[in-house]
């Protein structure tokens, strides 16, 4: 078994032995048994001759990251880049001009550029970056408190774009006996650009696929109680350790160009729903807790206000202690950790600010898994009971 995927120690796999040949199957098998086996099977030997072993009956959770890239250096990071800007769902502009400026500008410029910002963030620990580092945590703590819940389940992990990828995992899962896996793309606001390219690239994996495994993917968290009240309660203790009590809360989420917007991507209403739900559960008027969209890539318009721009005018404007919150971020990564905690602390102090917080996104804290867990015993309802 790969070491990634994580069941309890005591649970063996169902190896499904058929008994029938084809067409004998008898009624409530599985149709492993499907396969001419050149006669009937001796009432003796459950399994037709020739017929290989399937492994079936278990259950997968399959949790998908973003993707980033396996290493520091310019080549790793192209690699990545490449990928990454290359799926439609992310760039929908598909024509000549882009791939132009795709190849000859930003694949020759931004790998050494970003190379350096994830220099910055890395964990050399375990060299690798700390999305995946948080992501594979999160799958081991998940694993752990679903294996009380069925036996049956195994947990695993993978990223759109990078490693591990999406079809190496399922296919694990595959070979583990899973033939139900639930997909759970680890963003609680929807957007075409995230949650539909992890059901693109899965869906693409079953192409390749005879026989292929159930599937459910989670539908997106953004209104959920759980979730609501889990960043209430972190963002409540992040605030109580600070030396400071900020003036203003901007929660700030990655942002998507407007045309996808003005095309019917629900992302904006989704981040629009949790910010408002926190706010209410927070107390806070509109003033003090802010709605912003950071990461913008490219010149076109993005969703707005802009991050940066909300905190230069803040500071400007005299607030002197601000503090961030990321809530569409499942795990600490490059544009929280470089882009909010790193590039926004500094344009804040240009601009003469004086206290300023990045407060961690929910990771792998009891907070994080609750909702984790939530939300795929929610989605498990009628597979598994408990
Ligand atoms: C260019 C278009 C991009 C769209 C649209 C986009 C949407 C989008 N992205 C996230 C989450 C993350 N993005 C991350 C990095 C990142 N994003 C883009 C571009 C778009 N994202 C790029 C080019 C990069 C790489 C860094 C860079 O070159 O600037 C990350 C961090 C990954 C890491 O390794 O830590 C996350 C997470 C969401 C949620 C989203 C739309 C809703
Ligand atoms: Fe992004
Ligand atoms: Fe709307």
């Amino acid at each position: 078994m790969n070491e990634s995927i994580r069941t309890p120690a005591s649970h063996a796999t169902t190896t499904l032995a058929p008994d029938a040949a084809y067409g004998t199957a008898r009624s409530g098998d599985t149709r492993a048994g499907d396969r001419p086996s050149g006669g009937a099977a001796p009432s003796s030997s459950p399994r037709p001759a020739g017929h290989p072993p399937v492994k079936n009956g278990r259950i997968g959770v399959l949790i998908v990251n973003l993707g980033t890239p396996d290493g520091t250096d310019a080549d790793s990071v192209k690699k990545y880049l490449k990928e990454f800007l290359s799926d439609r769902r992310v760039i929908e502009e598909t024509g000549l001009i882009w791939k132009l400026v795709l190849n000859g500008i930003i694949l020759r410029t931004r790998p050494a550029q970003k190379g350096r910002d994830y220099e910055k963030i890395w964990n050399t620990e375990k060299n690798e970056s700390p999305l995946k580092t948080i992501t594979r945590s999160q799958s081991d703590m998940l694993a752990a408190t679903l294996a009380p819940v069925d036996g049956r389940l195994l947990v695993d992990w993978a990223m759109r774009y990078g490693n591990p990828s999406i079809e190496s995992r399922l296919d694990a899962l595959k070979a583990e006996g899973c033939d139900r896996i639930l997909l759970v793309p680890l963003y609680p606001q929807y957007a075409a650009a995230t949650t539909a390219t992890v059901c693109d690239e899965t869906f693409r994996a079953l192409m390749r696929m005879r026989w292929q495994p159930t599937l459910r993917v989670a539908h997106p968290w953004y209104d959920d109680p759980v979730y609501i009240d889990a960043l209430a309660r972190s963002i409540e203790e992040e605030l109580a350790k600070l030396s400071f009590v900020p003036d203003v809360l901007i929660a700030s989420f990655h942002g998507i160009p407007k045309e996808y917007f003005d095309k019917g991507d629900p992302y904006y209403c989704h981040c629009a729903k949790t910010h408002r739900l926190l706010r209410e559960r927070l107390g806070m008027d509109e003033d003090r807790f802010r709605l912003t969209f950071q990461s913008r890539f490219g010149r076109a318009e993005w969703l707005q206000p802009y991050t940066d721009m909300t905190v230069k005018a803040l500071a400007e404007s005299g607030v002197k202690n601000l503090a961030i919150v990321t809530p569409g971020f499942t795990s600490d990564c490059l544009e929280t950790l470089e882009e909010i905690a790193g590039e926004n602390a500094e344009i804040f102090h240009h601009g003469g600010g004086e206290n300023f917080a990045a407060l961690p996104c929910l990771n792998d804290s009891t907070a994080g898994m609750d909702v984790i867990r939530n939300v795929v015993l929610r989605e498990l309802k009628g597979w598994v009971d408990g």
